[in-house]
């Protein structure tokens, strides 16, 4: 048994639910989280990061970290780090289970070792994401790089010179994240010029405000294609607190839209980097009874939804659970600008065509938009494969709950990946599951 009382491996019948209603309070953010941590782990001496997440991405951070060297302690729910500073161990294996940004965030760190090499026991979703932009950036520094053909297992040896280097953020930004995590050990410091359609600049933003939180300076141009990390710097141990998590916020936002009833969702700050905060925005211009108390979000549930059109890039971890509330508004709604949703843990636009056409709806794709006609009544009473991604298990969650008979979902234990509690929050609101065995890896 788990934290959550679950079984190790599940799939999830989900109830139709005639109401949810109710208190919650969000979840840590997860990629607070693991930048805390990282920061933590680089700064000598002790760090406490407040309100950690107990996500399967957050372990994994906490394992690598580990194993470089660090110092891991779990008190409360505070995790309390003795960093390794600039000095991660050398000749270490890491396997950052199914965590992408956790996995690149590390690779970019490598280079301060004589050799850190990567694995991965997720070969089919972690394994075929693309780590080759990273490596070419790091191998320009002057990094030794093995890859198998740019994807995972790699390994990695420094050391690196610091100065100018190009890297490409159009598929991901988690590579010139990576690289910001690097440039303020490095004694040259690093230059980024980030090439190509940035995407993702909100991450970027919130790696920033992670550095500057941990006392090292950096500065980008308001189009973040320019980032100067002076070098020479030390990362300064202290005290964080994670704040509340949007993406996964904005799945339980959605379902509560979309029944009947009401739900007060607390730790939600107002002012925060996490793109995913946009939800709200979508949700209330899709037609949703949202407001905000402080740092309370309250959705009385159940308006009629209409269809929006929007470009879902600036909220990427959001667009699953978004695309839930328009499979069940009225209308045609496209999200635009989301090509990088097929390098996620599945391909996150053909994966989400082929559930929602098994579900009776009309979907098209373009390489880089998703288009989805919704209905108010969907029939449901199917099966419906999790793809091994969280956000995939909380977008057929939703719409279980809206539908007319239930609908299982294979797998569904990936949601721990990010968001261990999804199904225990939403029983709190009234929801109704069932936790069969796995019937999917
Ligand atoms: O930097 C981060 O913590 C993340 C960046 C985003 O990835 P991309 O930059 O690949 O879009 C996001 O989807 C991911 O969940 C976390
Ligand atoms: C894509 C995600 O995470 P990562 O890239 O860190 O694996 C996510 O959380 O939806």
């Amino acid at each position: 048994m788990s934290a959550d009382g679950l079984p190790e491996k599940f799939d999830v019948i989900v109830h139709p639910a005639a109401e949810l209603r109710g208190e919650l309070r969000a979840q840590p953010s997860k990629n607070y989280t693991t930048r805390y941590l990282l920061a933590a782990a680089l700064a000598a001496g002790e760090s406490r990061v407040v309100g950690v997440a107990t996500s399967e991405d957050a372990e994994a951070m906490l394992r690598c970290l580990e194993d470089w060297g660090a110092g891991v302690e779990l008190v409360g729910g505070d995790a309390v780090i003795r960093g390794f500073g600039s000095s991660p161990r050398a000749g270490v294996t890491l396997n950052p289970g199914n965590a992408g940004a956790v996995a690149r965030f590390l690779m970019g760190v490598a280079a301060l070792t004589t050799g850190t090499a990567f694995v991965t026991d997720y070969p089919d979703s972690l394994g075929r994401r693309p780590q080759g932009d990273l490596l070419e950036a790091l191998s320009r520094l002057g990094a030794r790089v093995q890859s198998r053909e740019g994807t995972l297992p790699v390994s990695i040896s420094g050391p690196v010179r610091g100065g100018v280097v190009e890297v490409s953020a159009e598929r991901s930004s988690q590579y010139a994240s990576a690289l910001m995590f690097l440039g303020p050990l490095l004694p040259g410091g690093l230059e980024l010029r980030l090439t190509g359609n940035i995407k993702s600049h909100a991450p970027l933003r919130q790696t920033l405000d992670t550095l500057a939180a941990f006392g090292v300076q950096a500065s980008a141009s308001d189009d973040l294609s320019r980032i100067t990390i002076p070098g020479g710097q030390a990362y300064r141990a202290g005290r964080v607190l994670v704040p509340g998590d949007y993406p996964g916020s904005a799945a339980i936002l959605a379902a509560a839209a979309t029944r009947p009833g009401e739900l007060r969702l607390s730790n939600l700050r107002e002012h925060d980097l996490q793109g995913e905060r946009e939800a709200l925005d979508v949700l209330r211009e899709m037609g949703a009874d949202l407001t905000r108390e402080g740092d309370t979000v309250v959705v009385r549930g159940g308006r009629p939804l209409h269809a929006v059109t929007r470009d879902g890039d600036g909220f990427t971890d959001a667009v699953q659970a978004l695309t839930a509330a328009a499979a069940l508004a009225e209308g045609t709604t496209t999200w635009e600008n989301v090509s990088t949703l097929r390098l996620k843990e599945c391909d996150r636009i053909s994966d989400t065509r082929r559930e929602l056409e098994a579900l009776g709806l009309t979907v098209t794709e373009t390489q880089d938009s998703l288009t989805v006609t919704g209905t108010p009544s969907l029939a449901g009473g199917v099966t419906a494969d999790g793809h091994g991604d969280h956000r995939m298990i909380m977008l057929l969650t939703v719409l279980g709950l809206g539908a007319q008979s239930p609908i299982r979902i294979t797998g569904a234990h990936h949601i721990r990946k990010s968001y261990p509690m999804f199904f225990r929050h939403l029983e709190t609101l009234g929801a109704r599951f069932e936790y069969p065995e796995a019937t999917r890896a």
